[in-house]
């Protein structure tokens, strides 16, 4: 298994290019499912949870085309795939493909939407929590689909179609909202979307559903409203650029100092991350070209923070946050309030030297003077990545294993820290 290997100390200068989000083209990937017709999407990331969808849906039915790397692409330039679902050769996904990656799920609507039926083994993914899938179904059987879980497998049926209706979600989700709209656009009559999730990915897969011709009003507020149409075509659609990747590398030179440019990212899709990391004294402008952050000459002071659903602070930049307050000034609160087991990072930074006191949902992170490096393991994306933060603050090399986590969702990282001046590399076994 790979390993990555940080010498910790290094200043970080230069540019980083921010890649489409993960978040974001999984959905979309998944939204082909819905026509006959060709969806195309550019700015692609080359991620392993995209590589394992493709193999999903082409389980589907789904053709899959890859253009190639043009003149002056490099490794990190997004790709371009069109799919074409011109038949739906199968309704069932199975638990060997679904059981890795918890978006996987969602083929569940516009299976079930466009052929009446559909069985999707119930899903896997970051082990954070729980991560019931109970309102994802609560959805679906509000638009009349009769659905049983049997044999780790959730059945779905709704041999007349799917038909509109009212869906007040308890809480906000973000999978629930993507489903519901999936499954909504090609329902017969309107459905109402109440407390829906306004995370930028969520506006971004409803941006194409429209170029697809999908109608649907109120995205990016709480209250969607989808008119069923009977059938929709192809589109071509860029995937918005990743406010997590963004975020974290953000924090990442915060944590070192220096001065970065984050090309292509948007501020307001990080805009209370931004906020946050403004109160810790960090310099953040906003540029034709992207994000510039910069930290010169002086200390990181502790800020407290509470997760919350977008536009509040993401649950997805908790644990890189978490990295950067283990050397402020002063004992920062962090509360988790999305994910009931989303503080294993906590132990691992404890390795590096960090000093953090666990009481329920909050963790109470008193800053030190240094961090030291030492071998380290995570068991989630994000917090894999909280420990790259610190490894390159720590003194000395912090050796990072099971790097498979991290291929999940950082594009290039290695690349793209190592020209800034980190010194990281990837050791292959
Ligand atoms: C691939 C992807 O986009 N993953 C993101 C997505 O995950 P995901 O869509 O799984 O997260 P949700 O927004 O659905 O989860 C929010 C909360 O609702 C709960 N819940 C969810 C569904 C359900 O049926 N029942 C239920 O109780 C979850 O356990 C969690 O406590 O949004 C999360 C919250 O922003 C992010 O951290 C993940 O990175
Ligand atoms: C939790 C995440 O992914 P997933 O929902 O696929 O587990 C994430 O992207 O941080």
């Amino acid at each position: 298994m790979d390993k990555i290997r940080i010498t910790g100390g290094q200043r970080l200068n230069g540019a980083i290019p921010i890649s489409g989000a993960k978040n974001a083209a999984l959905p979309l990937m998944i939204a082909s499912l819905l026509t006959d017709e060709t969806l195309t999407l550019t700015n692609v990331p080359r991620l392993s949870d995209v590589t394992a969808l493709s193999r999903i849906l082409s389980n589907q039915g789904v053709d899959r085309t890859v253009a190639g790397k043009r003149i002056g692409q490099s490794a990190e330039t997004g790709q371009t795939i069109s799919l074409t679902a011109r038949q739906i050769v199968d309704t069932c996904a199975p638990y060997e493909l679904v059981s890795t990656m918890r978006a996987s799920f969602w083929v569940i609507a516009p299976i079930l939407a466009r052929m009446g039926e559909a069985k999707v083994s119930l899903p896997g993914g970051c082990a954070i929590g729980t991560r019931p899938v109970d309102l994802l179904l609560m959805a679906l059987e509000k638009l009349g689909a009769e659905i049983v879980i049997e044999n780790g497998y959730a059945l779905a049926r709704a041999p007349k179609g799917l038909k509109g209706g009212e869906i007040v979600f308890p809480k906000v989700t973000v999978g629930g909202t993507h489903t519901a709209l999936m499954a909504a656009v090609l329902a017969q009559g309107t459905t109402v979307i109440e407390n829906a999730a306004c995370e930028p990915e969520v506006t971004d897969l409803a941006a194409c559903l429209v170029k697809m011709g999908a109608k649907i009003e109120g995205v990016g507020t709480s209250r969607i409203v989808v008119t069923g149409v009977a059938r929709l075509g192809g589109a071509h659609h860029a995937v918005l650029p990743d406010r997590i990747e963004a975020g974290t590398y953000a924090m990442a030179v915060a944590m070192t100092g220096g001065d970065v440019v984050l090309e292509g990212a948007r501020p307001e899709l990080l805009q209370s991350a931004l906020d946050v990391l403004g109160q810790a004294g960090v310099d953040i402008d906003s540029t034709n070209e992207g994000i510039r952050v910069r930290r010169n000459g002086h200390g990181i002071t502790a800020v407290d923070i509470d997760t919350d659903p977008f536009p509040g602070f993401p649950t997805d930049l908790q644990a890189q946050f978490m990295a950067l307050m283990t050397k402020a000034k002063g004992t920062s609160r962090i509360r988790e309030t999305i994910f009931e087991n989303r503080f294993m990072h906590v132990q691992e930074l404890a390795r590096l030297g960090a000093k953090i006191r666990l009481d329920g949902d909050v963790a109470h992170v008193e800053g030190v003077e240094k961090l030291t490096g030492a071998p380290v393991m995570a068991t989630d994306l994000r917090a894999s990545v909280s420990l790259v933060i610190g490894g390159l603050a720590a003194e000395g090399d912090t050796t990072i294993n099971r790097v498979y986590h991290l291929d999940r969702g950082f594009e290039a990282l290695e690349a793209k820290l190592s020209r800034c001046g980190a010194l990281v590399e990837r050791i292959s076994s």
